[in-house]
């Protein structure tokens, strides 16, 4: 079972041009110690996605709707200590209540103003329970059972079963904050913005293990000179007092590495936590962060731009485009075989390593305005193979069978939909992989 569950995870900023919905019903998993990147151009979503499972997501931005789930049965335990009058027993709800008559109290409190009329979404739920496929955990989880009065709107501890999880989404403020850093811990981009000029980088750290741990001072600053030995500043012990000015940006980087896991956190987040650094520097980095999250066993989502630096790290990818999902793959099967045309247009703009040419080709276009999203396909007008379907219908994920049950492509070629279908085709040569992909002639 997956350690977080991401699920119809929708994000609008109320702003004075309108709504832009920059997270769009997104849903994904990512397993205990798996490393997951989250690749897209810039504005697809991917730094708001992140920010929301922190909950950190501020005015005029807000967390419409979904459920974000973390299934860690220590933690469950310890937040359960805390917070006993917010545990939710689904099996007891199940024996309680009757699915059609929660559904019904919805209906009850809908005027036509209400969300839930304006999107169908009550008509959807009456769908799925007439095809028996709505439950409980489904109310629960999509916040309908808290809307119904079934549960509390801050019941975020869920048993079922065997199964245990809190809901970050219904989790109170100071709950979320206990999450923060002990379980989900975040780097950014810019070292330099993490780090406080004014301190010490040991004494920031072991501020940090002393904020989330029982340590005494002594302690921290024992912790702290491992971990960046750990994360390979050179004379740690020495290095301690030396503020971040003292420190290259590829050191500032490491301290900033070494400060995130210094709780041993579940899940950490890097957004473009190599940006900043030369390519030589880079590659070091996250072969940093590859050796230390795999021996925590630490699960990553990296979010970039760069296909090429998820190859370095990840097993598992989601290409994001305008607020969702497009393809989902292994990392191997992403690059050896694309699905989806914008995945193709991406790798067609990897440069290599060592290489200085250009980028080789880069996707004609921008990504669309999100307060006004593209009919059918977001995709369309940047596609070069869009046909006039792919203007009309909005293509729906679309699992494949015939490789890893992990595998997905959002593009009606795989429904049938398409006269022409997608042309391209990718040509990966073993030793240099996926930096070598070029696209079919449509990309001229
Ligand atoms: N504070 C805000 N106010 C209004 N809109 C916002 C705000 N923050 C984000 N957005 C919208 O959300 C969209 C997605 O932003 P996000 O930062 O997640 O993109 P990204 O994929 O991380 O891009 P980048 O690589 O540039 O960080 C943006 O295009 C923008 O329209």
């Amino acid at each position: 079972m997956a350690l977080l569950e991401v699920e119809n995870l929708t994000v609008n900023f109320y702003t004075s041009e309108g709504v832009v919905t920059a997270v769009d019903e997104l849903t994904y998993e990512i397993d205990r110690g798996e490393k997951f990147g989250v690749v897209g151009e810039s504005g697809a979503g991917k730094s708001v996605t992140a920010l929301s499972l922190l909950r950190l997501i501020e005015s005029p931005g807000e967390i419409e709707r979904g459920s974000i789930r973390f299934r860690d049965p220590d933690t469950v335990a310890r937040l359960e200590e805390s917070y006993p009058d917010h545990v939710v027993d689904v099996e007891e709800l199940r024996n309680e209540y009757d699915l059609e008559a929660v559904i019904e109290r919805l209906e009850g409190d809908d005027d036509e103003e209400t969300e839930l009329a304006d999107n169908h979404r009550y008509d959807e739920l009456k769908e799925s329970l007439a095809a028996g496929e709505l439950d409980m955990r489904d109310l629960i989880d999509q916040g309908h059972a808290s809307e119904a009065g079934v549960i509390g709107e801050e019941d975020f501890i869920v048993y079922d079963g065997d199964e245990q999880y809190v809901e970050l989404l219904r989790a109170p403020e100071a709950a979320v904050r206990s999450l923060r850093g002990n379980n989900v811990a975040m780097i950014f981009q810019d070292a330099q913005t993490a780090l406080n000029p004014v301190y010490t980088v040991g004494e920031q750290i072991s501020e940090a293990i002393r904020h989330h741990l029982d340590y005494s001072d002594e302690e921290a600053k024992q912790r702290t000179i491992e971990l960046l030995d750990q994360v390979g500043i050179p004379d740690a012990e020495n290095r301690y007092t030396d503020y971040p000015h003292e420190f290259s940006g590829g050191m500032q980087q490491r301290a900033v590495i070494a400060m995130a896991l210094s709780c041993d956190p579940d899940v950490l987040i890097a957004d473009e936590p190599t940006t900043a650094l030369d390519v030589t520097t880079e590659a070091k980095i996250l072969d940093l962060l590859r050796d230390i999250t795999d021996e925590f066993d630490t699960a990553v989502q990296l979010i970039t731009h760069d296909l090429g630096v998820v190859a370095e790290l990840c097993d598992q990818v989601m290409v994001m485009y305008a607020g969702q999902p497009v393809e989902k793959a292994p990392v191997e099967e992403l690059y050896y075989d694309p699905k989806h045309p914008y995945t193709v247009g991406l790798m067609s703009s990897i440069p290599r390593i060592g290489d200085d040419r250009e980028r080789l080709q880069t996707i004609p276009g921008s990504m669309p305005d999100l307060i006004d999203t593209p009919s059918g396909c977001s995709f369309h007008p940047r596609c070069p193979y869009a046909e006039d379907a792919c203007k009309r219908k909005e293509p729906k994920m679309v699992e494949f069978d015939e490789e890893s049950e992990s595998r997905s492509a959002k593009c009606l070629e795989y429904t049938d939909d398409l006269e022409d279908g997608v042309g391209f085709t990718v040509t990966v040569e073993d030793d240099r992989r996926m930096n070598e992909a070029v696209s079919g002639e449509h990309h001229e």
